[in-house]
């Protein structure tokens, strides 16, 4: 079930430097959300704390409050391998295991997580993640083939697919189309319209048309300065940040006057 993310003084580091500051933030239960903002202003960096993704690099930390169904996920008594099969990832270049075939790609994350599982079962959950994912009709007669031999856009659906297979709660998806030609693209993009309505959606994109396509609200990030952190401008209903946003570093960076 989709799950709202709420967001309260988030500074997160990389050993001694800061890279994001002072992030507020509620993501709504069921909507998509999408960051925005100039290469190096932390969106990438701030999307990994939300899964405790940052962390696995040594020195890396987060500070605040990240609460998630009323667990903020930095609590000391949280284990991070729950909180990233609850806030599920989705990453730039499509990922499958190269040897695996696209049956056990699909349940790659269920096997570490849940152990051994009965046919039907494992069956019922390839079928329904891949109909989730709109890769079903696609592949169906060849489960037993390699995920490797699926084209791009298919290979991404397939991680999606992995992602929704363990039935999280949040899906983030980091710049998920920027290897995909533009009719996979597409597909994609119809397909997180369809997703919200089961998942909670973040997403990191370059590409404002597509932030503007497929979001219900937007944050913009920015850097106040070189060598400053990156920070929240402004995060508002998609439709308004685009018409009319609040703040002119906002209305220059979507106008196209930087970055
Ligand atoms: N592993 C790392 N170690 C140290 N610093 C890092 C690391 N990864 C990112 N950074 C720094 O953190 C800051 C934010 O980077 P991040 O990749 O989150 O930005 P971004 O907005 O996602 O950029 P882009 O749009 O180019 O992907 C940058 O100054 C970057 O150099």
């Amino acid at each position: 079930m989709a799950k709202s993310i709420d967001i309260s003084d988030v500074n997160i580091y990389y050993g001694d430097f800061l890279a994001v500051e002072g992030v507020n933030m509620t993501i709504r239960a069921g909507a998509v959300t999408a960051f925005i903002g100039p290469s190096g202003c932390g969106k990438s960096t701030f999307l990994r704390s939300l899964n405790r993704m940052h962390e696995v690099i040594p020195g890396a930390r987060v500070e605040g409050k990240i609460v998630v169904d009323g667990q903020d996920l930095y609590d000391p008594g949280v284990d991070p391998v729950a909180v990233r099969r609850q806030v599920g990832m989705v990453f730039q270049r499509p990922n499958p295991f190269p040897t695996m075939s696209i049956y056990d790609n699909v349940l790659a994350g269920l096997k570490l997580n849940a152990g051994k599982m009965k046919k039907s079962a494992a069956d019922e959950v390839v079928e329904r993640s891949l109909r989730g994912a709109n890769l079903w009709n696609e592949v169906k007669d060849r489960l037993n083939k390699p995920g490797m031999g699926l084209s791009g856009g298919q290979q991404q659906r397939l991680c999606i697919a992995r992602a929704i297979a363990v039935e999280p709660q949040v899906l983030l998806m980091d710049e998920p189309c920027s290897a995909l030609d533009p009719i996979s693209t597409s597909a994609i993009e119809d397909l997180i319209h369809e997703l919200k309505n089961d998942f909670t959606i973040v997403i990191v994109t370059h590409n404002m048309q597509q932030a503007a396509r497929v979001s219900d609200d937007t944050g913009f990030f920015n850097l106040k300065a070189t060598g400053e952190p990156g920070h929240l401008v402004e995060f508002n209903p998609t439709k308004k940040m685009f018409a009319n946003p609040d703040d002119p570093a906002t209305e220059a960076y979507i106008s196209g006057r930087f970055g």
